[in-house]
């Protein structure tokens, strides 16, 4: 008993080795004395280096927990950590700071991420110098630098050709690259994008899911971007579904080779069980087998049974 004790005393904190870690995360909006619970104790790791993607219905909480995550928002209660922060503690100056230089975001509506009077390199530019602002007078090799970075980050995003002009003068899939530069500006730890090809069609929304991609390959910048967009499922490893304020299921993708050598892409979809040992059914299954309020559960050696309420012992044998 007390060895069991101590194995579990002496075991690693949930998320310890995750760049991102959302323990029971809780977001509730008070309007006009009504609650609404957002997020309903979500659990949430993401890894360093991953790309993922969060889908869910409309209204089940994705762009509150994008919110917290960019450190726009505070949560009402849970814990939530990235890149080492506790974004339930920051006080106003180290959340300004956690904004310019741990994350990155790209929004969907393209006039939020660019300012209109500026051309795509004075877009990409400007985070550098708002970092640097507070400092000594940028020097002349700073300056070229941050230059520098900024003509390599629209190679990267195979924008160059737009550098000097407006963000007007871009077509939609265009400004969302540049975008993606200027989240990039500052080598964030991590890239949040909400609905980034929600204005799209689908061939320009795949051209900005590759751009993603490069700079997460290319970069190792983690990255996590909510969408409805189908096309994600052959752009990331692993979707996660958020229901009800909570995450539902996974989606996880490898590649595997046959014994011909052919390669093909393998998807299996898990529910998840959270901290509290929770375990949300699908809706279909539940339906499908008339499942409600109440389950019988048995474990068995290595796997558990769920069986609708009024299963004889006979039946289940
Ligand atoms: N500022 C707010 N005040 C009150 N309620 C809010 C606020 N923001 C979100 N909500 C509510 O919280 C719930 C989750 O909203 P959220 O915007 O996070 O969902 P979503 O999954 O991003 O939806 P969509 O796909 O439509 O953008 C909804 O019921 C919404 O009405």
């Amino acid at each position: 008993m007390e060895r069991r004790a101590a194995a579990h005393r002496d075991r690693p904190s949930y998320g310890h080795d995750a760049l991102i870690t959302c323990d029971r995360l809780v977001r509730v909006f008070t309007t006009d004395g009504v609650e609404v619970q957002a997020l309903q104790g979500l659990d949430l790791t993401v890894q360093e280096g991953e790309m993922m993607a969060l889908v869910g219905a409309s209204g089940s909480g994705k762009s509150t927990l994008m919110n917290v995550l960019a450190g726009l928002d505070v949560p009402t209660a849970g814990a939530a950590r990235v890149a080492g922060r506790d974004l339930l503690t920051m006080d106003a100056k180290v959340r300004l700071n956690y904004r310019r230089e741990v994350v990155g975001f790209v929004w969907q509506q393209t006039s939020r991420n660019l300012l209109p009077y500026l051309t795509a390199s004075q877009n990409v530019a400007l985070p550098m110098q708002l970092r640097g602002r507070g400092g000594p007078r940028s020097t002349r090799p700073a300056r070229a630098a941050k230059g520098e970075r900024t003509k390599e980050l629209l190679a990267m995003l195979g924008v160059t050709d737009c550098a000097d002009r407006r963000p007007h003068q871009l077509s939609g899939g265009q400004q969302q690259r540049v975008a993606i530069a200027v989240a990039l500006a500052n080598s964030p730890s991590v890239l949040l994008a909400d609905e980034p090809t929600g204005e799209l069609d689908s061939a320009t929304g795949e051209e900005v899911f590759a751009a993603f991609r490069r700079a997460n390959e290319e970069l190792g910048t983690t990255i996590v971007i909510v969408t409805h967009d189908q096309t994600v499922e052959h752009e990331v490893r692993r979707t996660v579904a958020i229901r009800d304020g909570r995450t539902a299921s996974e989606v996880l993708r490898r590649t595997e080779i046959d014994a011909q050598g052919q390669e093909s892409l393998v998807a299996r979809e898990y529910a998840m069980l959270d901290r509290a040992g929770r375990l949300q059914l699908p809706a279909e299954y539940t339906a499908a087998l008339d499942m409600e309020q109440r389950v019988m559960l048995e474990l068995e050696q290595d796997h558990i049974e769920i069986w609708p309420d009024g299963t004889t012992g006979q039946e289940r044998s």
